[in-house]
């Protein structure tokens, strides 16, 4: 199908790339039956409807006694020769009521004195009173979820009430990451001189467990285009989208793109905004292929956009914006030439939020530990010192100090 942004000049800003991911990607029907401790976090894909009355029997709904509104019909009768088990007896909060009583009064209302008789302050209002009828909680048939819920852990309490322990969800979309690069070399082991670290694979395959995806981590691959191909069919055929990452730019050995113009359609050469802009995202058939740049800082801003995106229309779900707050920024910022996603530090000083923009320059390690939020700018957005900046909080407001 000709889609008119399918041109190399066509560089999308953030919401034009979501939009291109929205139109592109078709919500997973395939679904599995999981127990409902594994269910945590996943989408449902069925109605489920209680199978338990609860309570089954009518229920005390405070601590208290328990006793016949009759006896209360002409007001307060006298109680002082009452038995603990004849007129009245102990009601707990949920315990059944005891046949033969159906009302009853709150402890706090019941007294003793010295030669334990027993007085009760205030006559009950009516039969019944602070007594949950059966299936006041819940009833047989009632309706605990729909299809496209995410299953929260108040929704496992409520399904084990409901006596359900097996719940149909849609299958985890699989996500196979491909890392590429000669120089790369799996994380753990030595580095050989003139080796790079392959850390952008952990990364990923952390945020695709995060947001629901099932990780496929591969192997690294050479910057050879028949091994390339080769990787990503496999990958392909295992997966429901695959992450090429790097080997995206104008090196030598980048051919990634090519590999990818034979197989398929590629629909984004190029992203609109920096860092990570040379993402590309590409359809093989049905199938999507995110491809992702290898620098790590622009690989996880993008991942953390696009790829999250992506895992959340095939889980049929809106895409999730991280909570914002305003700051106000410490220096001149912006006038950037194309759209630009800048790494912020907030920090609290005098009850103001006040942020700085981590410096390009500072090293990964730096700058991961004091980033706590991002600013996406448009082309040309300016700022002076002072301006109230909306960043996107990579942490809880209150982790901020
Ligand atoms: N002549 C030009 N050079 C570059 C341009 C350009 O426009 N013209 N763009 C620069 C920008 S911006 C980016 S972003 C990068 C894109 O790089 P690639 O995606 O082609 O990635 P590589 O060149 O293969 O590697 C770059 C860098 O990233 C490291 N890397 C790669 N994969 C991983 C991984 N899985 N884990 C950790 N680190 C990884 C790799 O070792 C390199 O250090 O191109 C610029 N150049
Ligand atoms: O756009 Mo590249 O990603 O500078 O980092």
């Amino acid at each position: 199908m000709y889609r008119p942004y399918q041109s190399h000049d066509f560089t999308p800003t953030r919401e034009q790339m979501i939009r291109i991911i929205r139109e592109n990607i078709s919500p997973i029907s395939k679904t599995e039956i999981v127990s409902l401790a594994d269910s945590l976090g996943r989408i449902c894909a069925q109605e489920v409807h209680s199978q338990n009355r609860l309570p089954n029997r009518p229920a005390s709904q405070l601590d208290g006694i328990g006793v016949r509104f009759a006896d209360f019909q002409n007001g307060m009768p006298d109680t002082a020769r009452w038995k603990e088990g004849e007129e009245y007896y102990f009601s707990n909060t949920g315990v059944a009521i005891r046949d033969g009583y159906d009302t009853v009064v709150v402890i706090e209302k019941v007294s003793f004195d010295a030669e334990g008789r027993l007085r009760i302050a205030q006559v009950p209002s009516a039969p019944g009173e602070h007594v949950s009828p059966a299936g006041h909680f819940l009833e047989i048939g009632e309706l605990l979820a729909t299809p496209g819920m995410r299953m929260a852990p108040a929704h496992l309490g409520c399904f084990a009430s409901g006596g359900i322990t097996e719940v149909e969800v849609y299958k985890k979309p699989v996500v196979a990451i491909i890392p590429t690069g000669n120089e790369l070399v799996p994380a753990g082991g030595p580095v050989p001189a003139g080796k790079n670290v392959e850390s952008n694979s952990v990364m990923m395959a952390a945020f695709l467990r995060e947001w629901g995806a099932e990780p496929l981590v591969l192997s690294i691959i050479p910057d050879e285009p028949q091994l390339i191909r080769a990787a990503l069919e496999s990958a392909l055929a295992r997966s429901d989208m695959v992450i090429l990452n790097a080997g995206s730019s104008k090196g030598s050995m980048d051919y990634n793109i090519d590999v990818l113009e034979q197989m398929g359609r590629v629909l984004v050469y190029e992203l609109g905004h920096g860092p990570g802009k040379h993402a590309s995202f590409s359809m093989v058939g049905s199938q999507p292929v995110m491809g992702i740049a290898g620098p790590p800082v622009g690989a996880e801003i993008t991942t953390d956009f696009y790829v999250h995106a992506a895992v959340d229309f095939f889980l049929g779900q809106p895409d999730v914006v991280p909570p914002l707050l305003e700051a106000a920024l410490q220096e001149d910022f912006g006038g950037m030439r194309i759209d630009f996603c800048a790494r912020l530090h907030i920090y609290l000083e005098d009850g103001v939020y006040k942020a700085v923009t981590v410096p390009r320059s500072m090293s990964r390690g730096r700058s991961v530990l004091h980033a706590n939020a991002r600013l996406y700018l448009h082309a040309g957005d300016t700022y002076t010192k002072g301006d109230l900046v909306r960043a996107e909080l990579l942490v809880p407001k209150e982790y901020i100090r």
